[in-house]
Protein backbone atom coordinates (compact mmCIF):
# COMPACT_ATOMS: atom_id res chain seq x y z
CA UNK A 1 0.00 0.00 0.00
CA UNK A 2 2.13 2.82 1.20
CA UNK A 3 6.21 2.04 1.15
CA UNK A 4 8.86 4.41 1.91
CA UNK A 5 12.38 2.81 1.43
CA UNK A 6 15.53 4.75 2.72
CA UNK A 7 13.84 8.26 2.97
CA UNK A 8 16.17 10.77 3.95
CA UNK A 9 16.04 14.46 4.05
CA UNK A 10 18.34 16.89 5.20
CA UNK A 11 18.18 21.24 6.17
CA UNK A 12 20.50 23.86 4.60
CA UNK A 13 23.65 20.99 4.07
CA UNK A 14 26.78 22.17 4.51
CA UNK A 15 25.72 25.22 5.81
CA UNK A 16 25.72 25.72 10.11
CA UNK A 17 22.10 25.51 9.99
CA UNK A 18 22.62 21.90 8.64
CA UNK A 19 19.31 19.84 10.09
CA UNK A 20 18.80 15.78 9.72
CA UNK A 21 14.92 15.61 9.27
CA UNK A 22 15.18 12.60 8.12
CA UNK A 23 17.79 9.34 8.34
CA UNK A 24 16.93 6.59 5.97
CA UNK A 25 13.49 5.85 7.37
CA UNK A 26 11.95 2.39 5.78
CA UNK A 27 7.97 1.94 6.32
CA UNK A 28 5.68 0.27 4.99
CA UNK A 29 1.78 0.22 5.88
CA UNK A 30 -0.73 -2.44 4.91
CA UNK A 31 -3.54 -1.57 3.44
CA UNK A 32 -6.20 -0.36 6.36
CA UNK A 33 -3.34 -0.32 9.17
CA UNK A 34 -4.02 2.53 11.13
CA UNK A 35 -0.41 3.95 12.50
CA UNK A 36 0.22 6.34 15.10
CA UNK A 37 3.07 8.70 15.20
CA UNK A 38 4.83 10.03 18.17
CA UNK A 39 8.22 11.45 18.93
CA UNK A 40 10.43 14.59 20.57
CA UNK A 41 10.39 18.14 19.03
CA UNK A 42 11.88 18.13 15.58
CA UNK A 43 12.18 14.45 15.19
CA UNK A 44 10.68 14.67 11.42
CA UNK A 45 6.76 13.93 11.72
CA UNK A 46 5.62 17.22 10.00
CA UNK A 47 8.60 16.62 7.69
CA UNK A 48 7.51 12.60 7.08
CA UNK A 49 3.63 13.99 6.20
CA UNK A 50 4.83 16.22 3.96
CA UNK A 51 7.28 14.24 1.71
CA UNK A 52 4.22 11.79 1.85
CA UNK A 53 2.04 14.16 0.89
CA UNK A 54 4.28 15.88 -1.85
CA UNK A 55 5.18 19.33 -0.30
CA UNK A 56 8.56 18.35 -0.14
CA UNK A 57 10.94 16.25 -2.19
CA UNK A 58 13.54 13.87 -0.37
CA UNK A 59 17.00 14.15 -0.76
CA UNK A 60 17.37 10.28 -1.29
CA UNK A 61 14.87 7.43 -0.81
CA UNK A 62 11.76 6.05 -2.91
CA UNK A 63 8.37 6.33 -1.97
CA UNK A 64 5.70 3.64 -3.51
CA UNK A 65 1.40 3.89 -3.42
CA UNK A 66 0.29 0.44 -4.47
CA UNK A 67 3.52 -0.06 -5.63
CA UNK A 68 3.64 3.19 -7.58
CA UNK A 69 6.95 5.34 -7.59
CA UNK A 70 5.15 8.65 -6.60
CA UNK A 71 8.16 11.24 -5.71
CA UNK A 72 8.22 12.62 -8.61
CA UNK A 73 4.42 13.65 -8.72
CA UNK A 74 3.68 17.09 -7.29
CA UNK A 75 1.38 17.37 -4.25
CA UNK A 76 -1.96 18.27 -6.47
CA UNK A 77 -1.36 14.96 -8.84
CA UNK A 78 -1.06 12.89 -5.37
CA UNK A 79 -4.20 14.17 -3.73
CA UNK A 80 -6.15 11.49 -5.59
CA UNK A 81 -4.61 9.24 -3.30
CA UNK A 82 -3.95 11.01 -0.40
CA UNK A 83 -5.79 12.97 2.04
CA UNK A 84 -4.52 15.30 4.94
CA UNK A 85 -6.17 17.29 7.21
CA UNK A 86 -3.95 19.88 9.24
CA UNK A 87 -3.74 21.31 12.46
CA UNK A 88 -4.84 24.29 11.74
CA UNK A 89 -8.62 24.13 11.15
CA UNK A 90 -7.87 27.48 8.61
CA UNK A 91 -5.81 24.95 6.80
CA UNK A 92 -8.08 22.22 4.69
CA UNK A 93 -11.10 24.54 3.53
CA UNK A 94 -11.70 27.85 1.36
CA UNK A 95 -13.15 30.28 3.82
CA UNK A 96 -14.47 32.44 1.42
CA UNK A 97 -16.29 30.01 -0.26
CA UNK A 98 -19.40 27.78 1.13
CA UNK A 99 -19.47 24.81 2.60
CA UNK A 100 -21.00 22.88 -0.74
CA UNK A 101 -18.65 24.70 -2.67
CA UNK A 102 -15.90 23.02 -0.56
CA UNK A 103 -17.62 19.77 -1.08
CA UNK A 104 -17.73 20.16 -5.09
CA UNK A 105 -14.11 20.81 -5.14
CA UNK A 106 -13.43 18.38 -2.89
CA UNK A 107 -15.38 16.03 -5.09
CA UNK A 108 -13.82 17.19 -8.36
CA UNK A 109 -10.48 15.66 -6.62
CA UNK A 110 -9.26 12.90 -8.52
CA UNK A 111 -11.99 12.91 -11.23
CA UNK A 112 -11.46 13.42 -15.56
CA UNK A 113 -10.78 17.01 -16.63
CA UNK A 114 -14.14 18.60 -17.51
CA UNK A 115 -15.53 17.68 -14.61
CA UNK A 116 -16.17 21.24 -12.62
CA UNK A 117 -16.76 22.43 -9.43
CA UNK A 118 -20.56 23.32 -10.15
CA UNK A 119 -23.01 22.59 -7.60
CA UNK A 120 -25.59 20.44 -9.05
CA UNK A 121 -29.09 19.23 -7.30
CA UNK A 122 -27.30 15.62 -7.60
CA UNK A 123 -24.57 16.57 -5.78
CA UNK A 124 -26.26 18.90 -3.60
CA UNK A 125 -28.42 15.94 -2.33
CA UNK A 126 -24.89 13.39 -2.23
CA UNK A 127 -23.28 16.16 0.30
CA UNK A 128 -26.75 16.54 2.36
CA UNK A 129 -26.23 13.16 3.16
CA UNK A 130 -22.58 12.98 3.73
CA UNK A 131 -23.02 16.04 5.62
CA UNK A 132 -25.85 14.43 8.18
CA UNK A 133 -23.37 11.47 8.80
CA UNK A 134 -21.19 14.08 11.01
CA UNK A 135 -24.40 14.77 13.30
CA UNK A 136 -23.25 17.98 14.09
CA UNK A 137 -25.84 19.74 11.94
CA UNK A 138 -24.11 20.96 9.12
CA UNK A 139 -26.85 19.42 6.35
CA UNK A 140 -28.64 22.04 7.10
CA UNK A 141 -25.80 25.06 6.33
CA UNK A 142 -25.02 24.24 2.97
CA UNK A 143 -24.75 27.50 1.49
CA UNK A 144 -23.31 29.00 4.86
CA UNK A 145 -19.55 30.67 4.26
CA UNK A 146 -16.81 28.30 5.61
CA UNK A 147 -15.04 30.82 7.39
CA UNK A 148 -18.12 31.74 9.88
CA UNK A 149 -17.92 28.09 11.17
CA UNK A 150 -16.26 27.09 14.55
CA UNK A 151 -13.21 25.41 14.34
CA UNK A 152 -14.33 21.70 15.58
CA UNK A 153 -16.85 22.16 12.35
CA UNK A 154 -14.29 23.33 9.95
CA UNK A 155 -12.22 20.00 11.06
CA UNK A 156 -14.91 18.16 10.41
CA UNK A 157 -15.29 19.29 7.24
CA UNK A 158 -12.22 19.10 6.33
CA UNK A 159 -12.06 15.37 7.32
CA UNK A 160 -15.03 14.82 5.17
CA UNK A 161 -13.22 16.91 2.35
CA UNK A 162 -10.59 14.40 2.87
CA UNK A 163 -11.88 11.52 2.51
CA UNK A 164 -14.18 12.70 0.40
CA UNK A 165 -13.40 10.19 -2.74
CA UNK A 166 -11.51 7.54 -0.46
CA UNK A 167 -8.28 8.10 -0.46
CA UNK A 168 -5.60 5.41 -0.14
CA UNK A 169 -3.53 7.44 2.66
CA UNK A 170 -5.37 9.42 4.89
CA UNK A 171 -2.96 11.70 7.11
CA UNK A 172 -3.92 13.11 9.97
CA UNK A 173 -1.66 15.88 11.31
CA UNK A 174 -2.46 16.82 14.78
CA UNK A 175 -5.68 16.98 13.45
CA UNK A 176 -7.27 17.66 17.08
CA UNK A 177 -4.35 19.67 18.77
CA UNK A 178 -5.77 22.62 18.62
CA UNK A 179 -9.20 22.01 19.54
CA UNK A 180 -10.75 22.33 23.19
CA UNK A 181 -11.01 18.65 24.82
CA UNK A 182 -14.85 18.25 23.83
CA UNK A 183 -14.12 19.13 20.15
CA UNK A 184 -11.06 17.12 19.96
CA UNK A 185 -13.03 13.85 21.45
CA UNK A 186 -15.61 14.60 19.19
CA UNK A 187 -13.19 14.92 15.76
CA UNK A 188 -11.44 11.82 17.09
CA UNK A 189 -14.96 10.28 17.04
CA UNK A 190 -15.77 10.66 13.50
CA UNK A 191 -12.44 10.08 12.50
CA UNK A 192 -12.50 6.50 14.23
CA UNK A 193 -16.06 6.07 13.00
CA UNK A 194 -15.32 7.26 9.00
CA UNK A 195 -11.52 5.38 9.25
CA UNK A 196 -13.55 2.15 10.41
CA UNK A 197 -16.33 2.27 7.85
CA UNK A 198 -14.22 3.26 4.81
CA UNK A 199 -11.15 1.00 6.10
CA UNK A 200 -9.15 3.45 5.31
CA UNK A 201 -5.03 3.30 5.64
CA UNK A 202 -3.97 6.20 8.03
CA UNK A 203 -0.74 7.47 9.38
CA UNK A 204 -1.32 10.21 12.19
CA UNK A 205 0.29 12.43 14.33
CA UNK A 206 0.31 13.34 17.74
CA UNK A 207 1.14 14.91 20.60
CA UNK A 208 -1.31 12.83 22.80
CA UNK A 209 0.57 9.61 24.12
CA UNK A 210 -2.68 8.56 25.60
CA UNK A 211 -4.78 8.77 22.24
CA UNK A 212 -1.26 7.37 20.50
CA UNK A 213 -1.78 4.12 22.29
CA UNK A 214 -5.27 3.78 22.34
CA UNK A 215 -6.47 4.43 18.53
CA UNK A 216 -4.76 2.25 15.32
CA UNK A 217 -2.95 -1.06 15.45
CA UNK A 218 0.31 0.18 15.06
CA UNK A 219 2.32 3.02 16.75
CA UNK A 220 5.92 4.37 16.04
CA UNK A 221 8.17 6.51 17.57
CA UNK A 222 10.44 8.71 16.21
CA UNK A 223 13.67 10.58 16.85
CA UNK A 224 16.42 12.93 15.26
CA UNK A 225 14.98 11.80 11.70
CA UNK A 226 14.40 7.89 12.77
CA UNK A 227 12.07 5.58 13.55
CA UNK A 228 13.02 4.33 17.02
CA UNK A 229 10.11 1.80 17.91
CA UNK A 230 7.35 0.25 15.88
CA UNK A 231 4.90 -0.88 18.38
CA UNK A 232 2.52 -3.70 17.00
CA UNK A 233 -1.25 -3.96 18.02
CA UNK A 234 -0.55 -6.81 20.15
CA UNK A 235 1.84 -5.02 22.12
CA UNK A 236 -0.33 -1.53 22.15
CA UNK A 237 -2.83 -3.17 24.10
CA UNK A 238 -1.32 -3.27 27.17
CA UNK A 239 0.95 -0.24 26.80
CA UNK A 240 0.78 2.69 29.04
CA UNK A 241 1.93 6.04 28.79
CA UNK A 242 4.90 5.45 31.40
CA UNK A 243 6.37 2.26 29.68
CA UNK A 244 6.04 4.14 26.48
CA UNK A 245 8.17 7.28 27.83
CA UNK A 246 10.69 4.68 29.37
CA UNK A 247 11.29 2.75 25.88
CA UNK A 248 11.86 5.63 24.87
CA UNK A 249 14.08 7.08 27.41
CA UNK A 250 16.21 3.82 27.14
CA UNK A 251 16.59 3.93 23.47
CA UNK A 252 17.14 7.38 22.45
CA UNK A 253 19.76 7.74 25.97
CA UNK A 254 17.54 11.22 26.52
CA UNK A 255 13.90 12.51 27.84
CA UNK A 256 10.89 12.43 25.71
CA UNK A 257 11.23 16.27 24.93
CA UNK A 258 8.19 17.65 23.50
CA UNK A 259 7.13 21.02 24.51
CA UNK A 260 3.32 19.61 23.34
CA UNK A 261 2.99 16.44 24.82
CA UNK A 262 -0.37 15.47 26.09
CA UNK A 263 0.85 12.70 28.47
CA UNK A 264 -3.55 11.61 28.58
N1 LIG B 1 11.87 24.26 6.19
C1 LIG B 1 12.84 23.93 7.05
N2 LIG B 1 14.05 24.53 6.97
C2 LIG B 1 15.04 24.18 7.81
N3 LIG B 1 14.94 23.25 8.78
C3 LIG B 1 13.74 22.64 8.91
C4 LIG B 1 12.64 22.95 8.05
N4 LIG B 1 11.59 22.17 8.42
C5 LIG B 1 12.01 21.42 9.44
N5 LIG B 1 13.30 21.68 9.74
C6 LIG B 1 14.12 21.03 10.76
O1 LIG B 1 14.07 19.63 10.49
C7 LIG B 1 13.95 18.89 11.70
C8 LIG B 1 12.66 18.09 11.68
O2 LIG B 1 11.57 18.98 11.76
P1 LIG B 1 10.04 18.54 11.76
O3 LIG B 1 9.23 19.80 11.73
O4 LIG B 1 9.82 17.55 10.71
O5 LIG B 1 9.92 17.82 13.17
P2 LIG B 1 8.60 17.47 14.04
O6 LIG B 1 8.83 16.10 14.57
O7 LIG B 1 7.40 17.70 13.25
O8 LIG B 1 8.75 18.51 15.22
P3 LIG B 1 7.66 19.20 16.17
O9 LIG B 1 6.93 18.12 16.87
O10 LIG B 1 8.52 20.02 17.08
O11 LIG B 1 6.77 20.02 15.28
C9 LIG B 1 14.01 19.91 12.82
O12 LIG B 1 15.36 20.01 13.25
C10 LIG B 1 13.57 21.20 12.17
O13 LIG B 1 14.16 22.31 12.80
Amino acid sequence: MLALSNVSKLFNPGTPDEKIALMGINLKMNPGDFVTVIGSNGAGKSTLMNIISGVMTPDTGDLRIEGNAIQQLPEYRRSQWIGRVFQDPMAGTAPRMTIEENLSMAYARGKKRGFRFGVTSGKRAIFREELKRLGIGLENRLQAKVGMLSGGERQALSLLMATFTKPQILLLDEHTAALDPARAELITRLTMAIVSEMKLTTLMVTHNMEQAIRLGNRLIMMDRGRIILDITEQRKKDLTVAQLLGEFEQISGSKLSDDRVVLG
